[in-house]
Formats: C-alpha cells, structure tokens, sequence
C-alpha cells in the first residue's frame, strides 16, 4: 500500500475486514476518509469485484458500512464495498455548516462551477479519483465495478452510471433523488455549486433527464422504494424515472409496502441489490 493512504481503524467482519482509511484528496483539496469492506482473501493475489455505495445527505463514510448490514452477503458473494464520504470537509468555507442539505455532507456529487463551492468536486471524486486510488492500492478488479446509493446518494449513484456508460456493470438505489432539477433540495444544491442560470448544466446531473438520453450498452438498473417514504411527493419523485422509456435502459423499480427512507428500509433489501450486482460481477 502506497503511502497515499493512511489506515484509521481496521475490524474483522464476516471473516473479511472493514478499514478505514484518510487520504489527501487533490481533487477536493482536503482530506478524506472512506470505508472499505475486503471479504476474506484466499490468496494475497485474489482480486474482488467492487462495490461502490455513495450514501445520502447528513451521511459520512460510517452510515452505510455501520448501519446497512451488507458485509454478510457481499462476503458470502465474495463482493468488495466501498463507501466514500458525501462532501469536502473542513474547508472553512463561509455557510458551509449552516444547513444539512446543502455543503458539508451534502455534495449532490456534482462538480461545481461557482467559485465559492470550487473545492466541491464530489463526481470527479467518486468517478475517478477515489477508483484510481482503490485500484492502485486495495485488492479490487478495476474491469468489475459497479455502484449503488441512497437518497442524494441514489441520485448519485444513477448519474454516474449514467454518464459512464461502461465504467459500472450494473446501478441500483434506494429512494433516490430522481429529478433533482425539479425538487426542493436539488434546486437549492444545483443552484449554489452550479449557478442559478445554468440549467443545461443542471440537465446534465438529473438522472431522469440522462435517463431517457442514455446510448450506451444495455444498462440493468434496479430501484427500491417504500412507499411510506416521508420523502417521496415532494423530493423523490421517482416516477420521473418510470415515466421515460428507453430501450437501452432495463430499470426495474420495486415498491415496498409500508417502508420509509431510514437505514431499516435500506437492511431489509441490502442483500437483494448485493445479489443484483453480484449478477453483472461475476
Ligand atoms: N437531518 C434531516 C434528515 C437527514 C436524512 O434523513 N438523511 C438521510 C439521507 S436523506 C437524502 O439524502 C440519511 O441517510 N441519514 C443518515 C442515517 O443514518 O439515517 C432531518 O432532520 O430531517
């Protein structure tokens, strides 16, 4: 392991190990933790399939690997995780801390353009940066990746797939933000790191948009919703997503009676997106 990367705290999981790990971000220009969840190596040259998992606002790199309970089924899979923070921290930028959906944990993973937000470059992070880094230094198969997500993370997840046409195998997400240009929380994130006027922009990161424009290879998309989500109306809209048809794109969205948008909706069909993508991986 190259010195780019320092290990905070490492717990044998399921027979693998979860670890921490802080690294200096060139891109964000700050330092950044993320966790990763290595299941048990038979052989120091076994390399895993990876997944991505980019969680939603408020969240650090702790929510998903702490509260999800994914690491038994990705250990039984043989399915390495990986799970960034949400935002640039500590950057002292004025207002970063003022509200919960918007600046620090809440980067929308988008690559801003106002000035004042320029550190917050949270899709080239998660697209490339961050890949590259694991690559080089942790046992994972760069040819087998995929991603997946919660919420803004949910967001995330889809556009990246999205507008990488054949960097991922296979997306997912749990109640995600489908049509950001068109949702309070989107509005507001869009417009602070990407400008108010700049609405061609905006199209370009609102999953429902990309979407209906996407033209790459056959692309397996799988989306779980409750349908007791308190977010549903106003900020999910994911029938956004359902109502573009696109050939190219095989979304399947499963409704769940009775869930909400917490991590217990999230526990209850973690194993299922594991085996999803397990699917494409393998
Ligand atoms: N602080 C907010 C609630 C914030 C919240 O619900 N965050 C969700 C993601 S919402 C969309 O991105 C989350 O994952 N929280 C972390 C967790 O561990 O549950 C409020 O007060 O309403």
């Amino acid at each position: 392991m190259s010195t780019a990367l320092k290990q905070l705290s490492q717990n044998k999981c399921f027979g693998g190990l979860v670890t921490k790990y802080v690294h200096q971000s060139a891109v964000l220009g700050c330092e950044m933790k993320f966790q990763v969840f290595i299941p048990h190596q038979q052989s120091s040259t076994t390399k895993f399939p990876g997944l991505y998992f980019l969680s939603g606002l408020t969240c650090t790199e702790d929510n998903f690997i702490q509260k999800a309970g994914a690491q038994r089924k990705a250990a039984q899979l043989g399915i390495a995780l990986i799970a960034p923070d949400t935002s640039p921290r500590g950057l002292n930028i004025k207002g970063e801390d003022d509200s919960w959906d918007f600046g620090t944990g809440a980067g929308f993973y988008v690559n801003a353009t106002e000035s004042k937000w320029k550190n917050y470059q949270m899709y080239s992070y998660v697209t490339q940066e961050l890949p590259k880094l694991v690559n080089e230094n942790l046992p994972i198969d760069p040819s087998r990746i995929s991603i997946s997500g919660h919420s803004m993370g949910g967001h995330g997840a889809l556009i990246c797939a999205l507008k990488n046409p054949t960097l991922y195998k296979s997306v997912s997400a749990f109640a995600p933000i489908s049509n950001p240009t068109d949702c309070p929380w989107g509005i507001k994130a869009f417009t602070g790191y990407l400008g108010a006027s700049n609405k061609h922009l905006w199209e370009q990161y609102d999953a429902s948009i990309l979407l209906g424009k996407y033209d790459g290879p056959v692309l397996d998309v799988l989306v779980e919703v409750g349908d007791k989500d308190q977010w549903l109306e106003e900020q999910l809209k994911v029938h956004k997503l359902t109502d573009k048809k696109n050939e190219k794109v095989k979304l399947e969205v499963r409704w769940q009676e009775g869930y909400d948008h917490s991590y217990f909706f999230i526990q209850s069909f973690v194993e299922d997106h594991i085996a999803f993508h397990a699917k494409h991986l393998q």
